[in-house]
């Protein structure tokens, strides 16, 4: 259960193991070390420029370390492919109303349907016939509280409503753990409780067994992690509880300092 906060670090989910990344001469990992577990929310905290979307594309394959290992499912990433990725399990939420603006609720969610359980891209022709890709778009929509917008141009949704729509085209791949960056940015502050509520209480129906987000938003961060990940520079900081992260007046200071959102 997503809400219960239990370290599992035992049996991890997924795993970066002294992680470091390059560009050029930049260094912007630096030996990361983390792993989640089942039924964890791990939040990714830093300042501007921590490293913290580099942890994310190294964690999901986008790109590989430049030294380092991260595994999934106990199986090492051994290659960056993650459409392949995808279908066994690790889902990010991407921003599919800006790649195709033109497709409809339903058609979003039938790109991002078709790619579960080896189902291709060709079969986004005949997905209103094709009763498990119908049966996927349904139930995520209902979920998500899309279901009455589902002959909507994704473009012309409200913009609460988009960034449901890219966490439902996630969770459309039944994602055993799933990477969310920002997933309220932009979105006012009465909103953004609904939007949370929403996409962890469709990820428990769903089975996702952890997430892993990316949050500048510390109301968000404190409510809503079992565990809190502090980067600073390409280094891990900070790895705890929610509970003791927020004792920790020297980290805080980091994370919530100068120069951050
Ligand atoms: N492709 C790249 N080439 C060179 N430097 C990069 C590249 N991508 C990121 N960086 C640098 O690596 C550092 C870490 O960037 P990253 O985007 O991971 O930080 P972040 O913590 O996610 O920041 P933010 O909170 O602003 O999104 C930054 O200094 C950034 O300028």
């Amino acid at each position: 259960m997503l809400t219960q906060g239990n370290a599992a670090q035992r049996d991890p989910l997924l795993e970066a193991r002294d992680v470091s990344m390059r560009y050029g001469d930049f260094i912007a990992l630096r030996n990361v070390s983390l792993s989640v577990g089942k039924g964890e929310i791990v939040s990714i905290v830093g300042p501007n420029g921590a490293g913290k979307t580099t942890l994310v594309n190294t964690l999901t394959g986008l790109f590989p370390p430049t030294t380092g290992e991260v595994f999934f499912l106990g199986n090492k990433l051994a290659d960056n492919d993650i459409v392949k990725l995808s279908t066994q399990g690790l889902a990010r939420a991407f921003q599919l109303v800006n790649i195709f603006p033109d497709l409809t609720v339903r058609e979003t969610l039938a790109v991002a349907a078709s790619s579960y359980g080896g189902l291709r891209w060709r079969m986004m022709q005949n997905f209103r016939r094709n009763d498990t890709i119908g049966k996927i778009v349904e139930d995520t929509a209902r979920a998500f509280g899309l279901h009455t917008s589902l002959d909507v141009l994704s473009s012309a949704l409200p913009h609460g409503k988009r960034k449901l729509l890219d966490v439902a085209s996630a969770l459309a791949l039944h994602p055993k753990v799933l990477l969310l960056d920002e997933p309220t940015a932009g979105v006012s502050t009465a909103d953004k409780y609904g939007i949370m509520e929403t996409l962890l209480a469709a990820a428990e129906r769903m089975n996702v067994g952890a997430i892993m987000l990316v949050e500048h938003d510390m109301d968000l961060v404190s409510r809503y992690s079992t565990r809190i990940v502090a980067m600073q520079d390409g280094a891990k900081i900070a790895d705890s509880p929610a509970e003791e992260f927020f004792k920790n007046e020297e980290v805080l200071s980091i994370v919530v300092g100068k120069g951050n959102h």
